[in-house]
């Protein structure tokens, strides 16, 4: 599949016009000694170890490490799609461990977008149709609002108006990740989180999605990405980089955590 060559994701004047950061950065995630330990055949995997940070709307984060080390636990202990079996965590001002069943399901849909290496769309779907998806899983929306939504998201994300109605297969990489972008934003939640966003794309294309990810930072929301690519962490404004579970450093504008933050550790 042809790469596109004409599309300039990173500056789309649609984004552009969108509203900035706030001046007083609003916390969006409080973790707090998140662990996640697998028990295999007698022994504990330590896949995620004793994390703690705190990340605010309008930052760009990165989390890097050796294969292996925890980033996708981590990252999916932060979408609720992975439960920790230690620690504390706050989305938006919500104790996601106390969530469970549809209350935690619609918690997701409503404050988290994901973003996956190899895209995750709906073959059998159209472009607008994928992006459309999420809203009428959340409902409470008409078929003509949600259309509307749709083909605007995927317009700002450098979408041409020829593609909404093209299926996947028919889609380029960058394209595919695109649209999969523009899902991601579908219910206009504060946090996106991509697990090696870039993974399946050239570096010009991977370095236009990265560039879109930024923005939607820089437009109040908290991205944070998972790359084996050094070059991204070049324009996070947080790096964490992890290793056997453990983060070994947080660089860049660290917010420490407010005292005390949450009740004490839970230990399964
Ligand atoms: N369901 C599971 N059961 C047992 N061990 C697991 C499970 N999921 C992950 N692990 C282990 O946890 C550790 C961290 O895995 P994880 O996939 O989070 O690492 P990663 O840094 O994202 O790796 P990669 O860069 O290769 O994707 C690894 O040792 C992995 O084998």
């Amino acid at each position: 599949m042809e790469e596109e060559t004409i599309i300039d994701a990173a500056t789309p004047a649609v984004l552009e016009k969108e509203p900035t950061v706030q001046k007083e950065p609003v916390v969006t995630i409080v973790a707090d000694h998140l662990s996640k330990h697998f028990k295999m055949h007698g022994e504990v995997i330590k896949a995620v170890d004793e994390a703690s940070f705190v990340f605010t709307e309008g930052q760009f984060v990165t989390i890097m490490g050796p294969s292996g080390s925890g980033k996708s636990t981590l990252l999916y202990i932060l979408g609720s799609l992975d439960k920790p079996t230690g620690g504390e965590l706050v989305v938006d001002g919500v104790n996601v461990m106390s969530l469970t069943g549809p209350k935690e399901h619609t918690f997701r849909r409503q404050n988290v977008g994901f973003v996956f290496q190899s895209f995750h769309l709906i073959p059998n779907l159209t472009a607008l149709e994928n992006v459309m998806l999420p809203m009428e899983l959340a409902g409470g929306k008409s078929r003509a609002d949600m259309r509307e939504r749709a083909r605007t998201l995927l317009l700002q994300v450098g979408i041409d108006e020829n593609r909404h109605r093209h299926h996947p297969g028919r889609l380029s990489g960058g394209q595919k990740q695109r649209v999969a972008i523009a899902r991601a934003l579908a219910n206009d939640p504060k946090v996106i989180l991509a697990d090696e966003p870039t993974g399946n794309l050239d570096s010009q294309n991977g370095k236009r999605i990265i560039d879109l990810l930024k923005r939607l930072a820089n437009q109040g929301r908290t991205v944070i990405v998972v790359s084996h690519d050094r070059s991204v962490a070049k324009v996070a404004d947080v790096r964490i980089e992890i290793e056997d579970g453990k983060i070994e450093e947080i660089s860049g504008v660290v917010v420490p955590a407010p005292q005390p933050t949450l009740k004490k550790k839970r230990r399964r």
